[in-house]
């Protein structure tokens, strides 16, 4: 083989183990590569059903990103091939799966602040990192954040998203509650959407739900517009105070990351960050 060329890898390469899970453009199988016996989360889909959602181009572009982007807090994408029916994307393996089903199951349907400020703290993490590659992950929500064995958050998904058919989210709203002001309003945008959706992550985190969630679209646009920041009893002040500090209307107001990463309520509830 020519010395300097990328191999371009095949379906050859890999033998397909038991599925891990399906979403709406395809299934995720267990898969191992046969020189080298590495590991991978194989997701196969069928260019069929791509070019009938009109997300052709989404995919290209997540494939162009994210085999860019190499951070602990990023799921790898190490490759991806198509033969004439379907396209590949050879995955980081994240053994837990999806994060929103975690969430679910968790005691109340919400995490403690630990748990939230470590994760928190990840994605923050994370979302600098592609902030400082100029990518902006506009739709980060639990069904796209997956969780290692080690406990550990890895942001998944730069494309459009897919769901486990499992643990869908109920309305396929779900993403409309993560949008901000100046995305309802259909205004132009920058990074800081992803303050915005993270603190929504984070109220999501703590309480169960997220925080302008309503019985259908137009009342949901109502209460992003207006922003009416309700929380219960249970949330801390600090932690009160992080989540104002990323929903605020005006773009500029929001926290940085780097803020978020050294905010009291973070330091004091992850262990050792970083
Ligand atoms: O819980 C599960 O779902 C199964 N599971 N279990 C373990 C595990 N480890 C890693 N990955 C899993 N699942 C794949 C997660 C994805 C990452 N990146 C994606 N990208 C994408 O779907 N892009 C895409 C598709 C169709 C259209 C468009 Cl526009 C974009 S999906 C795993």
């Amino acid at each position: 083989k020519a010395y300097g060329k990328p191999y371009d890898w095949g379906k050859n390469d890999f033998e397909l183990g038991s599925s891990l899970g399906r979403g709406k453009f395809g299934r995720v199988y267990l898969a191992r590569e046969k020189r080298s016996k590495f590991m991978v989360a194989m997701k196969v889909m069928f260019k069929s059903e791509l070019v009938g959602g009109r997300v052709e181009k989404q995919v290209l572009r997540e494939i162009e990103i994210q085999s860019h982007l190499k951070h602990p807090n990023i799921l790898r994408l190490y490759t991806w091939f198509h033969d004439e029916r379907r396209i590949y994307l050879a995955l980081e393996i994240a053994s837990e799966g999806e994060l929103y089903k975690h969430l679910k199951r968790a005691p109340n349907g919400r995490f403690e602040d630990q748990r939230a400020a470590k994760y928190t703290y990840q994605v923050a993490n994370a979302l600098h990192y592609c902030h400082l590659n100029n990518v902006i992950h506009r739709d980060l929500k639990p069904e796209n954040i997956m969780l290692t064995v080690g406990d550990d958050v890895k942001l998944a998904d730069f494309g459009w998203a897919i769901h486990a058919v499992s643990n869908k989210r109920k309305t396929m709203c779900g993403t409309l509650d993560y949008l901000p002001p100046e995305m309802v309003e259909g205004h132009s945008y920058d990074m800081s959407v992803d303050q915005w959706c993270l603190g929504i992550l984070c109220y999501e985190f703590l309480v169960g739900s997220p925080p302008f969630e309503a019985a259908d679209t137009e009342k949901t646009y109502e209460k992003i517009k207006k922003l009416n920041l309700i929380f219960p009893k249970h949330v801390t002040a600090k932690a009160k105070h992080l989540i104002s500090k990323l929903l605020q209307k005006e773009h500029k107001s929001r926290i940085t990351l780097v803020e978020v990463m050294q905010h009291p309520w973070i330091k004091e509830n992850v262990a050792h960050p970083g």
